[in-house]
């Protein structure tokens, strides 16, 4: 099998098996060919991890910002030497194209690295309060051991946007990547060893949706991060409630994109189809629901049916492949009963909607997809289908659309495009979203806080905002003068 790691997990610094776990496969989806065999953790397994993570903890704490952050940028600078090996795994993982990954995901978790590292050093401080003669300060402290549990679109990214900031905040950390894409993770915990990383400190375990409460109920666990969907956020959520754990929940969307009659026609479609094609449409703040200003609706879809024909689909590791597969065929089945729901209620097909005959057999492919005409009712304008379904809907004003947007319980992200800046600021302003964007689309750069609002979720990944969801403030009041009791 080409891409078979070591073993499954990656426990106190080394590859770590336990063949008692269930079977879980990765398939190359662009072939249906099983790239790697592991087992999901067992109670042992994951009662080791968490052990390794607890003992590792406290000294790590104790070392400096600065010095936990050399380590973090030493990650970052391996990973960026080893962009193609790194890029050609997450492709073989995901089934994403070659084209992206090269570009778009180790890359981002090497940046996350080398954020984190560099901003150690300044963000973790506390403050000084006067109180008269008496002062207060504040530390700002580590929790403890935190749980990240990731989703398949993006899994070395997932791992270094939750594994930086909890790391460089003098955490420990056990991760379980999704078991459709079990691959990328285990790289970066090798990679963070190689780097200095004391053992321990980075741990990842196999495990599908039976593996998951094994650590979210885990008494030592002081939070959990999770990367997922709104129903398994719902179960995540509850579970951490029972024992007060910490959680940062980045969840699904069904995003709007407005797109206004004076917006640079050739920008807002190239942006309307990053958010819903790239990664084969499997990326969480897409904007699938497109909203085009009427008076140019039909300019609007005659170019955008023109230039989503033309995308490159094949295979994902030729450099010219556009768009690969999606992650599974049951995941591809979930998108094409959503579009055949979208035929059935009603909305125009204007292209796609199938399987490309092309590139059919074992591979999981499907074609990028628009619908028009779709209704705010419809069941693919109101759910999210993680997939390339693009649903243009059509609005006559400002008032009318921003209260369509808002009409749904996610709120992820949204974007307006609009040659009136006034009326840009004015309409995010009034959108429920997390993240937002004005004339581009789905740009996700460490600088920025990035997560949702309402069912989407809470806690922000990335920026120094991340820090605070990593940590908790100690308060220390000190008294300067005698203490004067009333009795
Ligand atoms: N907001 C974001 O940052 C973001 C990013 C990527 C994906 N997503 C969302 O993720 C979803 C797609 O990913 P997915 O299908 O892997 O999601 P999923 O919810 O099925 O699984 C996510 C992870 O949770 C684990 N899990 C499942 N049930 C669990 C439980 N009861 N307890 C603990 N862990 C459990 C899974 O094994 C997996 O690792 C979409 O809804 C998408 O929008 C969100
Ligand atoms: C965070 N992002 C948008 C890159 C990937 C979410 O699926
Ligand atoms: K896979």
């Amino acid at each position: 099998m080409r891409a078979q790691p070591k073993a499954s997990h990656f426990i106190d610094g080394e590859y770590v098996e336990d063949a008692a776990g269930t079977v879980i496969e990765s398939i190359y989806p662009a072939t249906g060919e099983v790239i790697a065999r592991l087992h999901a953790a067992t109670p042992a397994i994951v009662e080791r991890a968490i052990a390794a993570a607890r003992r590792a903890q406290p000294e790590w704490a104790a070392m400096s910002p600065t010095a936990r952050g050399r380590i973090l940028k030493r990650a970052a600078d391996i990973m960026r030497e080893r962009n193609r090996e790194l890029s050609e795994l997450e492709t073989l993982d995901t089934g994403k194209p070659i084209q992206e990954t090269i570009v778009a995901d180790p890359t981002s978790g090497a940046d996350s690295l080398e954020f984190f590292g560099g901003v150690a050093a300044a963000a973790l401080n506390g403050d000084y309060i006067p109180l008269g003669g008496d002062f207060a300060y504040t530390k700002r402290v580590p929790l403890g051991v935190c749980v990240g549990i990731g989703a398949w679109n993006y899994p070395q990214q997932i791992a270094c946007w939750k594994g930086a900031p909890a790391l460089v905040a003098g955490n420990a950390m056990v991760f379980k990547p999704s078991e459709n894409t079990p691959l990328g993770a285990l790289k970066i915990a090798e990679i963070l060893i190689e780097a200095g990383l004391p053992k321990g400190l980075f741990n990842v375990i196999q495990g599908d949706r039976s593996t998951g409460p094994l650590l979210v109920n885990h008494k030592d666990v002081a939070k959990v991060s999770l990367t997922g969907s709104v129903p398994t956020g719902r179960k995540v959520y509850e579970a951490a409630a029972a024992g007060l754990r910490h959680v940062t929940m980045e969840l699904g969307g069904k995003s709007p994109l407005i797109v206004f009659d004076d917006a640079d026609l050739e920008s807002a479609i190239g942006g309307a189809m990053l958010g819903n094609f790239y990664s084969t449409g499997q990326v969480c703040s897409n904007g699938t629901r497109v909203f085009v200003q009427k008076k140019i609706k039909e300019a609007f879809l005659a170019r955008l049916k023109e230039r989503t024909e033309a995308i490159v689909i094949g295979d994902p590791m030729d450099e010219a492949t556009q768009l690969g597969p999606m992650v599974s065929k049951a995941q591809r089945d979930k998108v094409l009963s959503y579009t055949e729901k979208g035929k059935a209620e009603g909305a125009r097909l204007v292209t796609g909607g199938g399987i490309p005959n092309h590139v059919s057999g074992e591979g999981t492919y499907i074609q990028p997809t628009v619908f028009a005409d779709v209704t705010d009712e419809m069941t693919i304008a109101r759910e999210e289908i993680f997939g390339p379904v693009m649903c243009v809907l059509d609005f006559d004003d400002e008032a009318e659309v921003v209260a369509r947007a808002n009409a749904t319980e996610f709120g992820l992200s949204a974007g307006v495009f609009t040659a009136d800046l006034t009326r840009a600021h004015r309409v995010v302003d009034r959108l429920e979203a997390g993240t937002l964007w004005i004339n581009t689309y789905n740009l996700c750069p460490v600088e920025i806080p990035f997560g949702g609002s309402k069912q989407s979720g809470f806690g922000r990944e990335n920026s120094v905002a991340a820090l605070n969801h990593y940590t908790e403030l100690k308060t220390v009041y000190v008294g300067m003068g005698p203490v004067e009791a009333p009795y």
